[in-house]
C-alpha cells in the first residue's frame, strides 16, 4: 500500500524547514532518479530529448539534460524559456557543461516531458497545445517528470519526485500517467511523506481466503444468497463467482423458477441460514418495493449493486450496519440525488471522484462505497483506498457482476465489509490482469474461472 497526498508542496517545505535540505539538493535528487531510470533501461549514447518549460518542472529537465550529458546524445528542447530562480541556475549549469539546445522535435529514443509539473493550473496556449501533440506523435518511449504537462501528454512512465498525488488516480488521467515511478528526494519516502488518510493499494495486499480450519464443512464458510431478478444471468454470474471465491454456499432468491447451473441452488425464500445477501444485479422491473423490502428484514451483511441505485429502498439499506455498495458512476450519480447529497451530471462525478466519494462517506460513515471505474475508489469513514489494477480489458457486461459476487463471497465468509471490498477488488482487477488471451477476449466466464488461480 502507498499514501497519496493533494498536494506535495508542504511535503518539500518541511524538507527544506525542518531537515535543512534545499531546494537544490532535492532537484538533484529528483534529477539523478530520472538519470538513474534512463541508465538502468536504455543504452549508453542513446538520443534523449528533454523538453523544458520555464518553472522547477522544467528545470528538473535541465539538470536531468545534464547528468547525462557525455553518456548520452542529449538535447534540451527549450518549450519556455528558463524563468523560475532554480531553472535559471540549472540552465547556466547546463550550458556550461555543453549541453546542445534543439530547435526542433524529432523521434528519438527516449523523450522527457518537463514542461510543467505540480506548480501549473489553467490552460496551455495553443502554441503549447501543438507541441504537447507533436511531442505525442513522435516515436520514442515518453517519460514524463514529476506528472504529465497538464495530464496532456501521453507518457509511458511517469517518474514522480517524493510521493504519489491523488490526482495521477482520476480515471481520465489514467490515459497519459502510463506506469507510475516514485523518486526518492534526498531522504527516504517514509520520512518524506506525511500521514494521509488516502492509499493506493498494491496487488501484493491481497488476501485470499484460503482456507486453514481442517475440521471445516460447507457451513463454515458461509451462505449467500442472491436476489435474481429479470436479467437472471447477472445473479447467476454473481453466484458462481461467490461459489468460485470461497461461499460454502450460494442460493439464487427469486419468484420464477429459471435454468440455473448444476452447482448452484434456488429458493423462493432467503435461506435460513444465510450469512449475506447480494441484492440489485439484473433486477430490472422483477419486484415491487414491499417485495424487495422482505429480503432485507435483517441483519445481514449486504452487497448492493446495479439497479438498487435506482430505488428508494437503496434508503432503507444505507442504515444497515455492515453494507457494501458498488455502483459505477452513473449510479453513483443516482445514489447521490436519492440521498439529496448532490444533483450532478456523470461528467461532474468524473471530474470530482475524491470529493464526492468524502462527501457520501461524511453522511454515511458506516458504509463501505466501492466507486467502480478505471481506477476503482474504495472507501468507509475516513479511509480512502484506490485499486489502479483494473484494466479496459474488463470493460465488458458482467464484470460488475462478478465483482458484486466476490465481495459477497468475502461477506459470506465473515470478512469485514471494507476487507471484502478491498480484496474482492484486487481478486477482481488480479485475474483480468493474468488473463492471457486478447484484452478484448475476457468474459465474465473467463474472470470467473481465473478466479482459481489466483
Ligand atoms: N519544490 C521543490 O523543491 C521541488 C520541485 N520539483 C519540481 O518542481 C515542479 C514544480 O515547479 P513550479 O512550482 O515551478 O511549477 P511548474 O510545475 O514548473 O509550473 C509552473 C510554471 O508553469 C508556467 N506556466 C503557468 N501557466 C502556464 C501556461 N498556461 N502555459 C505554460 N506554462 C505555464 C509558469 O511559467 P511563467 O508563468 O512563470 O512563465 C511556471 O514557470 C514539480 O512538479 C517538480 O517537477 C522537484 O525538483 C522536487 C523539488
Ligand atoms: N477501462 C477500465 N479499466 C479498469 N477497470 C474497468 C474498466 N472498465 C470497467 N472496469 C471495471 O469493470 C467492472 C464493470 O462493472 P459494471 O459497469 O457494473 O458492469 P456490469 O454491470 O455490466 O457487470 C467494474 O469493476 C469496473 O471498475
Ligand atoms: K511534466
Amino acid at each position: 500500500m502507498q499514501k497519496l497526498f493533494d498536494e506535495v508542496a508542504s511535503l518539500d517545505r518541511r524538507c527544506y524547514e525542518e531537515f535543512f535540505l534545499s531546494e537544490d539538493i532535492l532537484m538533484e535528487h529528483a534529477a539523478s532518479g530520472m538519470a538513474e531510470y534512463i541508465r538502468n533501461n536504455f543504452a549508453k549514447n542513446s538520443k534523449i530529448i528533454v523538453v523544458c518549460g520555464s518553472g522547477n518542472n522544467g528545470a528538473d529537465g535541465i539538470a536531468l539534460a545534464r547528468l547525462l550529458h557525455g553518456d548520452f546524445d542529449t538535447s534540451l528542447f527549450y518549450a519556455k524559456e528558463p524563468s523560475s530562480k532554480m531553472a535559471l541556475l540549472q540552465a547556466k549549469r547546463a550550458q556550461s557543461v555543453g549541453v546542445k539546445e534543439s530547435k526542433e522535435l524529432k523521434d528519438c529514443d527516449v523523450l522527457v516531458d518537463a514542461i510543467v509539473g505540480t506548480g501549473f493550473s489553467g490552460e496551455f496556449s495553443e502554441e503549447l497545445k501543438n507541441l504537447i501533440n507533436k511531442m505525442n506523435s513522435l516515436v520514442a518511449f515518453k517519460i514524463a517528470c514529476d506528472v504529465p504537462s497538464g495530464y496532456k501528454f501521453i507518457a509511458d512512465v511517469t517518474l514522480t519526485m517524493g510521493a504519489l498525488k491523488k490526482r495521477m488516480f482520476l480515471d481520465e488521467v489514467k490515459e497519459s500517467v502510463g506506469e507510475i515511478k516514485v523518486l526518492d528526494l534526498g531522504i527516504s519516502r517514509d520520512i518524506y511523506e506525511k500521514e494521509s488518510n488516502w492509499s493506493v493499494l498494491d496487488l501484493d495486499d491481497l488476501k485470499l481466503p484460503n482456507r486453514v480450519k481442517k475440521d471445516s464443512h460447507k457451513g463454515s464458510y458461509g451462505h449467500l444468497a442472491v436476489v435474481s431478478g429479470e436479467m437472471c444471468g447477472a445473479g447467476i454470474m454473481s453466484a458462481l463467482s461467490a461459489l468460485r471465491f470461497g461461499s460454502g454456499l450460494v442460493t439464487l432468491v427469486g419468484f420464477e423458477k429459471i435454468e440455473i447451473p448444476h452447482c448452484l441452488m434456488y429458493s423462493h425464500k432467503l435461506p435460513k441460514n444465510a450469512t449475506a445477501l447480494a441484492i440489485g444485479m439484473g433486477l430490472g422491473a422483477e419486484f415491487s418495493t414491499l417485495e424487495l423490502e422482505k429480503f432485507l428484514h435483517n441483519t445481514l451483511p449486504v452487497i448492493a449493486d446495479a439497479d438498487i441505485f435506482y430505488m428508494q429502498t437503496i434508503l432503507e439499506i444505507l442504515k444497515r450496519e455492515r453494507v457494501v455498495l458498488t455502483p459505477h458512476a452513473k449510479e453513483f450519480v443516482s445514489l447521490l440525488k436519492i440521498t439529496n447529497l448532490a444533483d450532478i451530471t456523470i461528467q461532474e462525478v468524473q471530474k470530482n471522484r475524491f470529493k464526492y466519494v468524502e462527501e457520501f462517506c461524511k453522511m454515511f460513515p458506516n458504509v463501505t462505497l466501492l466507486l467502480k471505474g478505471a481506477n476503482v475508489i474504495i472507501a468507509k469513514g475516513s479511509e480512502f483506498y484506490i485499486n489502479p489494477h483494473g484494466t479496459s480489458a474488463l470493460a465488458k457486461g458482467g464484470s460488475g457482476d462478478v465483482l458484486s459476487g466476490l465481495i459477497g463471497a468475502l461477506l459470506a465468509q465473515g470478512y469485514q465489509p471494507l476487507d471484502a471490498a478491498i480484496n474482492a477488488s484486487l481478486a477482481h482487477t488480479k485475474t483480468a490482469l493474468n488473463y492471457r488471451g486478447a484484452d478484448f477476449s475476457l468474459t465474465p466466464d473467463d474472470l470467473i474461472d481465473g478466479i482459481c488461480r489466483l
